[in-house]
């Protein structure tokens, strides 16, 4: 029988760095007294923990205001700057071919894609990246399909949990059929969590029923309630997108079934949209005085339900008298709301420029 590989650790312990000796014995404490029943996943966090503490810990040192830094959209460059934090680290990990070194960046970015507070997967201008993946979609790119079986009363299911979802929007047919192939049931029990902050990013989630809450706990403090999920919602985009720990805790609520999509199939199908969308718009909407209280996750979320619709000068966008579906942000241009009054003539009543909104319930 051959000795487990944990016998031969102290004979070459002379060679290892302390801290690492010192956080391994700290990590074998921890499994020993939890027993995880995912290991591999308990020990992912266990470090992304410790790399998010000694990340406050860099900030606090190294800036006077980190709370005054922003979330801004998630552009290429951005998506480089929280990948390539790196700097003259003598402990540099080998990078992967196609994730390109941008050296005269600044140690830190001062823009992220999500609030400072959010643990993000960088570290003492450190690459840590949680896995091998170049930041850019993987759209395009060759990759595996993934293929779970699956009876046609599971497909329709799926397909009415994310028929209103607006990450879903815009799929070709083989795209479509390729993320029905990929998603795997999942069931949930009251109370449990899908999703642990700070954890490593698995699966992209679409509620098909039931019910979860969403808590963020900033800077270790207690963890407060940001949102809540029902059918049709979806959640766990952001550690797949940004190869960051995740950014919230996932609880559920009720008993609940979930649609579960892999990273590879996430970002080789969805993520180019959703992050095209976001970044498109980011700028736009920040602008927006009816949105300049939201968060910036709140407004990547308006992003993802905007679509882009051109009119020609003098075209009807509305008309007195349409049943009202949808809500119109002014991206550019202007408009004027004409109203008839009970004898049929029209008169101006508003005039809007870029910013300004109509329709829907307004
Ligand atoms: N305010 C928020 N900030 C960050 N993530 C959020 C927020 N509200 C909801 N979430 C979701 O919570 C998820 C936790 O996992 P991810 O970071 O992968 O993706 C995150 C988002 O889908």
């Amino acid at each position: 029988m051959t000795a487990p590989e944990s016998q031969f650790l102290p004979a070459i312990t002379h060679q290892l760095p302390e801290e690492y000796t010192q956080l391994l014995g700290e990590l074998n404490r921890e499994v020993s007294t939890t027993n995880p029943e995912d290991v591999l996943q308990f020990c992912a966090n266990f470090f992304n923990k410790k790399l998010e503490e000694q990340r406050v810990r860099f900030m606090s040192a190294h800036t006077s205001h980190p709370q005054d830094i922003r979330g801004i959209s998630p552009s290429p460059s951005n998506q480089d700057h929280l990948m390539d934090s790196d700097q003259d680290d003598d402990d540099e990990e080998e990078e992967p071919d196609d994730i390109e070194e941008d050296e005269g960046h600044d140690e830190f970015p001062t823009s992220l894609p999500i609030p400072l507070t959010v643990p993000v997967n960088y570290n003492r201008g450190r690459r840590t990246s949680v896995s091998a993946e170049s930041m850019a979609p993987t759209t395009g790119q060759a990759f595996d399909k993934v293929v779970i079986p699956k009876t046609s009363e599971q497909r329709a299911r799926i397909e009415a949990s994310i028929a209103n979802n607006f990450l879903f929007k815009n799929l070709d047919e083989d795209q479509y059929g390729d993320v029905v192939n990929a998603m795997t049931e999942k069931h949930v029990q009251n109370g449990e969590k899908v999703i642990e902050q700070g954890g490593v990013g698995d699966y992209f989630y679409v509620v098909e029923s039931g019910a979860f809450d969403c808590f963020i706990s900033k800077n270790g403090g207690p963890q407060q309630k940001v949102t809540a999920y029902i059918a049709g919602g979806s959640f766990g985009e952001l550690a797949l997108m940004y190869n960051a720990p995740r950014a919230a805790t996932i609880q559920a609520t009720t008993d609940s079934v979930l649609w579960a999509l892999d990273r590879v199939t996430f970002r080789g199908i969805l993520m180019e949209n959703t992050s095209r969308k976001r970044r498109m718009y980011e700028s736009f909407l920040e602008e927006v005085p009816l949105l300049a209280s939201l968060e910036p996750y709140e407004r990547h979320k308006i992003a993802d339900a905007l679509e882009s619709v051109y009119y020609d000068d003098g075209e009807a966008v509305v008309k007195q008298g349409d049943v009202g579906n949808n809500f119109f942000l002014i991206e550019s241009g202007e408009a004027t709301v004409l109203k008839q009054n009970e004898n049929g003539v029209e008169r101006e009543v508003n005039y809007l420029t870029k910013g300004g909104y109509f329709g829907g319930m307004f």
